[in-house]
């Protein structure tokens, strides 16, 4: 098992990474007589459930949990109500542990109920998809969706533990593998060069779920995410560098409805946007570009728009950003591979070019 930890002073706290850690009582911060709530979904229920349950009822835990429904488009504020009803039902109060066990979805959710049900109770992350084991169940973004615009309604709210089983991507279909390996390269792509070279030497088995290999991806960008998260928590700085893709890649989300595209495509083909655009500035080189194309393209991710989507039908949705300031768009750009930066003044004539540049012709 490896461990990496989110220094942040009284907040810190331990990620876990490991095979068959459902099972491990050591890596919960519980004890007999705590009480939890797990949160996960219909798909993830039957096959999980059970496991982490009796885990927790071995530690001596009142376990009792809430099912969603899957997927992104029940990422909404009538699930957050869900949980609070069974919270309720359930006479759950402030000295209750919330237990996110899923993907991204079910972690963000989970999240923002946890941030607020009586003003704030504990949370624990169990993520299951490769995706919320690299990226959401780390750093404490939480949130709902709302029809115009992508984690519209959330909190920064930490977990006190993330419990990361790699064996439980073993059951992950394959094209929400491929997802969340976009959100692996952004992490070679915007902070380290040498991961992105590593990539490019593993990716093929990374998309074959080697587990050797996956553990080390899965604790580099752990690391990657704690240590912006340390330094940035709320994004006043360089935290927005992990949006690589991000202003693009929700505006996709939005526009198709949510669900349409994963969230992981539309941020591979959002930062093949961002790479147009840093080349049309001068600053990544064709040939880097190309080699982000291929990453993305080894792992079966989509690098152009969308059909069905105009350049034109971006920029209503990219100003709603919540990285927009003073009316104007900041974008996360690359100077070269391995080095991201944050700009506010993007020509939006440019911009427009760059999302043409990465729409097919008919
Ligand atoms: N908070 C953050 O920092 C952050 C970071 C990145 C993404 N996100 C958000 O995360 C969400 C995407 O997360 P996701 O890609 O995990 O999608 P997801 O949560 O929708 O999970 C993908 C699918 O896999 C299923 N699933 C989960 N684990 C499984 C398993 N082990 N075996 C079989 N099926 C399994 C789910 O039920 C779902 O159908 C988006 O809403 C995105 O905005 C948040
Ligand atoms: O943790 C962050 O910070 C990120 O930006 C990670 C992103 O991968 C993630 O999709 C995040 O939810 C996007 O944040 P948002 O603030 O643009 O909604
Ligand atoms: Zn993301």
């Amino acid at each position: 098992m490896q461990c990496v930890n989110v220094e942040l002073k009284e907040r810190r706290y331990p990620i876990y990474i490991g095979e068959h850690l459902l099972t491990d009582s050591s890596v919960y911060p519980l004890k007999s007589g705590d009480k939890v709530m797990i949160v996960t979904n219909e798909t993830i229920a039957p096959l999980y459930l059970e496991t982490v349950a009796n885990t927790l009822k071995r530690i001596g835990c009142q376990v009792d949990h809430v099912l969603l429904k899957d997927g992104e488009k029940y990422k909404t504020l009538d699930s957050l109500n869900q949980i609070f009803t069974a919270l309720l039902q359930q006479n759950h109060g402030r000295d209750t542990t919330l237990i996110a066990l899923g993907g991204g979805v079910i972690g963000d959710v989970a999240g923002y109920a946890a941030a607020s049900y009586q003003r704030g109770i504990k949370f624990i992350q169990i993520p299951t998809t490769l995706l919320s084991q690299v990226d959401s169940s780390v750093g404490g973004k939480t949130a709902v969706n709302h029809e115009l615009g992508k984690n519209m309604i959330g909190a920064f709210y930490q977990p006190i533990t993330v419990i990361i089983d790699t064996t439980t991507l073993n059951t992950l279909p394959k094209r929400e593998v491929n997802a969340g390996l976009a959100e692996v390269i952004k992490y070679g792509a915007i902070l380290d060069y040498p991961f992105f070279e590593w990539l490019e030497r593993h990716i093929d088995n990374l998309v074959a779920l080697n587990q050797q290999d996956l553990q080390y991806c899965i604790a580099r960008c752990c690391q990657i995410k704690a240590d912006v998260v340390a330094h940035d928590e709320t994004e006043k700085g360089e935290r927005a560098l992990l949006n690589l893709g991000h202003t693009f890649g929700h505006a996709i989300e939005t526009h198709l409805g949510y669900g349409n595209w994963l969230h992981g495509e539309a941020v591979a083909a959002g930062s093949m946007m961002a790479a147009a655009l840093s080349e049309k500035l001068g600053d990544l080189t064709h040939t880097d570009v190309a080699r982000l194309e291929k990453l993305f393209a080894r792992a079966n991710l989509p690098t152009f728009s969308p059909d069905g989507m105009q350049p034109e039908d971006y920029l209503p949705h990219m100003m709603r950003d919540k990285k927009v300031l003073a009316g104007k768009l900041r974008l996360v750009l690359l100077k070269t591979l391995g080095q991201a930066y944050v700009t506010t003044d993007s020509d939006p004539t440019l911009v427009l070019e760059a999302i043409r540049a990465c729409t097919q012709a008919d």
